[in-house]
This record gives structure tokens, sequence and C-alpha cells, in this order.
């Protein structure tokens, strides 16, 4: 959600936001809406004003003169109740297109249609070289039995996943690791719920359009989020807070929960994409300052890579291209980690800043130190995402036979491992 004074004052800028970012939006109808939408108000607020008025000249009145104005004040409020459903139609129509209004993206952001034009930054750690030739992570997890695809299907059909002995425990080790990464670097740790209510999703910017991504609970006003992002941003829906008490930076672990509709057929074996995973989550509630949150980017962004770097994962940073960021970003960044068995980068990372659009429509708001009420600026990162970053872990790690070598910091998480599975 824009500011309407921006989109009035500014309309170009939002035509081209929605090109670049391929959102069908007609600009013009939103302005014609908005138009007439002001002119009712003026109509009923003059009628309001004539009715007043209409009314303090009753007591004054001459006894004869009494009926006619009392038959106008009512003529006057069935006019006006009249017009009560037009203008909470334009209400509400206005209301929708100002939700698929996209945020205006940073300069910076290269112009495209999809990831295949998302431009790669920079590079940290070669692409591992095996003197052997490496399994997949499926094979690594059948050769130590810490997976049982064949029956986990039978319970929960595609895209599920069960982790057994050592694996179940890396998983939670590498979710502790990140959760202390983040605490020392002044994240709150929250451990969220995924029920959230409907509008949660209009607050976060995931409706309208990513209906079908999410999990409707039958009868219940409650859906599944598919990232921590989406109640943590709704957490102080509504509030003023103080300026003093942001940015509120949080690392929320939750479960995630995503259809994946439209994603038939990609990554269907393995961990790279389930129906429900974990993932611990940086949110930031902070101060409408752009050049404070482009630092608070940079540093979340940091977050992640330190996070990789610790784990020994090699990888790479992308800016995301205009047609792959989403209506609400700013600027986004994705960071992908090398999976050898298939010899590409693949996302573990996502780092977006939103400015006030999210919080426009979430209604987050502060008392700056000037005693005016703004919006705040929200920005999110993955801080882990597992089981998909099991994939490029299990596979940059494993050894000739078989093992898996644990990197330095994440042994202490691992009873002091150095290694997991057993030779074979
Ligand atoms: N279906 C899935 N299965 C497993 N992991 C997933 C799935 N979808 C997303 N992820 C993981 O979650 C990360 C973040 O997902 S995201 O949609 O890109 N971005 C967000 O959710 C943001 N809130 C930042 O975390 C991805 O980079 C990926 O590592």
């Amino acid at each position: 959600m824009l500011d309407l004074k921006f989109i009035r004052e500014h309309p170009g800028e939002v035509r081209r936001a929605a090109e670049v970012k391929g959102i069908a939006l007609d600009v013009t109808e939103l302005l014609q809406l908005d138009r007439e939408l002001l002119e009712l108000k003026a109509r009923v607020e003059a009628m309001q004003a004539e009715r007043n008025q209409n009314a303090k000249l009753v007591p004054k009145a001459a006894p004869d003169e009494r009926p006619l104005l009392i038959q106008k004040g009512k003529d006057l409020g069935e006019s006006l109740k009249a017009l009560e459903p037009e203008l909470r139609a334009h209400e509400d129509a206005l209301k929708q297109l100002l939700l698929q209004v996209p945020q205006i993206p940073h300069p910076s952001v290269p112009v495209g249609r999809d990831d295949s034009e998302n431009v790669e930054l920079r590079r940290e750690g070669a692409p591992t070289q095996f003197g052997f030739p490496p399994k997949d992570h499926v094979a690594l997890l059948e050769l130590h039995g810490w997976a049982d695809p064949e029956r986990v299907a039978r319970v929960s059909g595609s895209r599920s996943y069960l982790l057994k002995g050592e694996a179940a425990r890396l998983e939670l080790a590498i979710i502790a690791f990140a959760l202390d990464v983040l605490t020392e670097r002044g994240f709150e740790m929250l451990s969220t719920t995924a029920l959230v209510r409907p509008e949660t999703f209009v607050a976060s910017g995931h409706f309208p359009g990513g209906e079908d991504q999410v999990y409707k609970l039958e009868g219940l006003d409650l859906m599944l989020a598919g990232t921590a992002e989406v109640p943590i941003n709704s957490l102080y829906a509504g509030e003023i807070l103080p300026e003093d008490v942001l940015p509120l930076r949080y690392a929320g672990y939750s479960s995630a929960f995503r259809s994946e509709a439209g994603s038939a057929g990609r990554d269907v074996r393995g961990l790279i994409r389930v129906h429900e995973f974990k993932k611990v989550e940086q949110y930031v509630l902070m101060q409408a300052d752009e050049a404070a949150a482009l630092d608070m980017f940079a540093a979340m962004l940091e977050n992640a890579e330190t996070l990789l770097k610790l784990l020994e994962l090699p990888y790479r940073v992308v800016q995301n291209c205009t047609g792959d960021m989403g209506a609400g970003k700013v600027l986004m960044y994705d960071i992908e980690a090398w999976v050898p068995s298939e010899g590409l980068y693949r996302e573990t990372h996502s780092c977006s800043y939103l400015g006030d659009w999210q919080a426009r429509r979430t209604g987050l708001r502060y008392k700056g130190s000037d005693g005016k009420v703004h919006f705040m600026h929200t920005l999110n990162n993955t801080g882990i995402a597992t089981p998909r970053i099991l994939v490029p872990f299990l596979e940059n790690h494993q050894m000739e036979n078989g093992q898996i070598r644990v990197p330095a910091a994440l042994r202490g998480y691992l009873g002091g491992r150095e290694v997991l599975g057993k030779a074979q």
C-alpha cells in the first residue's frame, strides 16, 4: 500500500513500478475512483452541514414555518441515507485497488521479467571439489537410514519429509545455532505460531495474490502461514509505538506451510521443496528512515552470510530483478548455496526491504521525536530454513566413506561430534 497522496502526485512512477513488476494495475481507474469518492464525500458533508444548519432554525422558527423545516430536515436525512451504500461501495473498491498498488523499486533494482534476469553480485567460497563421485542428498539420507520417503509418502503424500537419528539432530542443531548467532547480534528470539487470521496475509502483502499458496482450515477463521513473517508483521497491528523501542529485531522460529501450487514437477524428490518446513526468520520493524533501513538490510544480509560461512557452504548473492521481487519490495537479494549434485546454486535465503508498504497495510506506526505519527519501515530475511539447508550441507560436507563432516562452528551443537553417520 502506498500513500494515496503519493499516487495522486506521482501516477507515472506508480504506473512504471506496476509495469516493471509485471502487475496489472489501472492507475487511471484508481485515480478516477479517488476523485469520485472525494466528490461524494464533499456532497455528504455539504448535506450534513445543511441539515445541521436547518436543525438550528427549527426552535427559533415561527410555529407555521416549523413543519416545513422539520420536513426539510427529514428529506435531507433520507437523501444522506440513500448516499451511504454508494459511498461504501466506492470506499471498498478504492481500498481493493490500493492493496494492489506495488511499492516503488529502489533505483538499483535491475529491470527484468523473472528470476532468470536476477543479477549475480558476488560468490563466496568455491564450489566443493571431490576426489570421488559425490552422492546427492537423497542417496546420502538413504545410505545412513536417515529418511523413510516411502512410508512418509503413505502417511503424508508428496512433498513430505521425515528425518531420522543424526539427521533429525542435525536439523535441530542448525536451528539452535542460527538462533544463537542472531541472538548474539541483537535479535530477540520468538517461537511463533503458524496459525493466523486471514487478514494477517493482507497485512503482510501475501494477499491479494498469494491465496493459492496458503492452506486454509475447514470452518475456521484461521490459515497456516508459509513464513513467520506473517504473524510477526501483525504482532503490533494497529498500534502506535514510542520511537525509542525501535528498531524491533526478531529471530522468529516457526513451522512454515506452503501448498507449492504452481510448482508441480519441480524439486519433487528430497528436501528442497516440501509442504511443511521449519524456518528461523529475521524480522525488523524500524523508523521510517531509508538510509538507516538500507544499513539494516545490509546487516540482515550479513547475518545470513555469516551463518553460511560458519556452516562452510559455498554460496552466491544475487539481486532480484523487478519481475522476481514481488509487489511490496523496495529491494531484494537472494542468497543461493552451492548444490553439487545439481551443479547449481539454489536459493536458501531471501532478504527484503519493503519501506512502509507493509506498515500501511498493517497499521504499524510510531510517534516520532517530531511529535508526528509515522508508518514504520519493515524488513525480513531468512535466518535459516530447514530441511532445504540440509541439501547443500549434506552434499558439500560428504566424505568419500559417506560420513558427513561437521563444520567447527556446529560441533558444540552436536555433542562435539566432528562427523555424522557411519563410515561405509
Ligand atoms: N516449500 C519449501 N520447502 C522448503 N523450504 C522452503 C520452501 N519455500 C521456501 N523455503 C525456504 O524458505 C526461504 C524463505 O522463503 S521465501 O519465500 O523466499 N522468503 C520468505 O519467506 C521471507 N519471509 C524471508 O524468509 C527460502 O529461501 C527457502 O530456503
